[in-house]
């Protein structure tokens, strides 16, 4: 299955800034952006990489330049896909298309797996994200569109909803955890070291060598940077 993966490539992560500046939050984002390919190409998907702007690195996938928002972006990727311009469709109507977000650091082939299955029996099938986001979707009805930010999760259910598609929501931990505020990093850390025979990753490894460890000394677990 085809997986577009947005990456913003200007200031991203900037929920990040109270703990990473501005170069550290670009390699960041890119170590993510390489766990989520690497877990991809690891459940099959075949990863296309949507950036706001030029990669200078070779990430072992297409990408694709849109300077347009996220939700212009990839509309116009699904329009290209499933819409009449173009879709790979047969009798039984377009091959599914997926989206998952570059900053799902704890995202596994198991997850995705679980995701691409039920985009092969629902019309949409989503994978909401904690907070009221869309960390990652099927869809494989040329109507569908996006409409990110805010609460997308209920908004997408709405959009659904009104062309009549059939929806999955896909309840997976490691789908749901985008790593946006300071407090994801606890996350990321905490799954890294229950998960050490895959050393976590590279987001992991990246937070680990830039110093971050987790504190678990005040109520909620947090991270420290050493
Ligand atoms: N192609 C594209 N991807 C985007 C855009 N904005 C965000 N993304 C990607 O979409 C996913 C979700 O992004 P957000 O968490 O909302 O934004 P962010 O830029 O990563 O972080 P913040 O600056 O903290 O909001 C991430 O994979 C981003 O890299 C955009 O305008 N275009
Ligand atoms: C793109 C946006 O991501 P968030 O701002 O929730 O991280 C969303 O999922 O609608």
């Amino acid at each position: 299955m085809e997986v577009i993966v947005p990456f913003s490539t200007d200031r991203p992560k900037s929920r990040l800034s109270a703990v990473l500046d501005p170069d550290e939050r670009a390699a960041f984002a890119r170590a993510m952006l390489r766990d989520v390919l690497a877990a991809v190409e690891g459940a099959g998907g075949d990863p296309r990489v949507l950036a706001t702007g030029p990669v200078d690195a070779d990430l072992g996938c297409p990408v694709a330049v849109d300077g347009r928002p996220l939700t212009d972006a990839v509309n116009a990727a699904l329009d290209a896909r499933l819409g009449g311009d173009g879709g790979e469709g047969n009798a039984d109507g377009p091959e599914p298309v997926a989206v998952a977000m570059a900053d799902l650091a704890l995202a596994t082939p198991e997850a995705l797996r679980e995701l691409f299955a039920a985009g092969r029996e629902a019309d949409i099938a989503i994978a909401p994200g904690r907070g009221g986001g869309t960390n990652a979707f099927v869809a494989s009805r040329p109507e569908f569109r996006v409409d990110y930010h805010g609460a997308s999760y209920l908004d997408h259910r709405r959009i659904a909803a009104e062309i009549g598609a059939s929806v999955a929501v896909v309840d997976s931990h490691r789908l749901a955890t985008d790593v946006d505020e300071p407090a994801d990093l606890a996350e990321l850390l905490i799954h890294a070291e229950a998960d050490d025979a895959a050393d976590g990753g590279r987001a992991a490894r990246w937070l680990r060598d830039a110093g971050f460890a987790l504190d678990a000394g005040n109520g909620r677990v947090g991270v420290e940077r050493g």
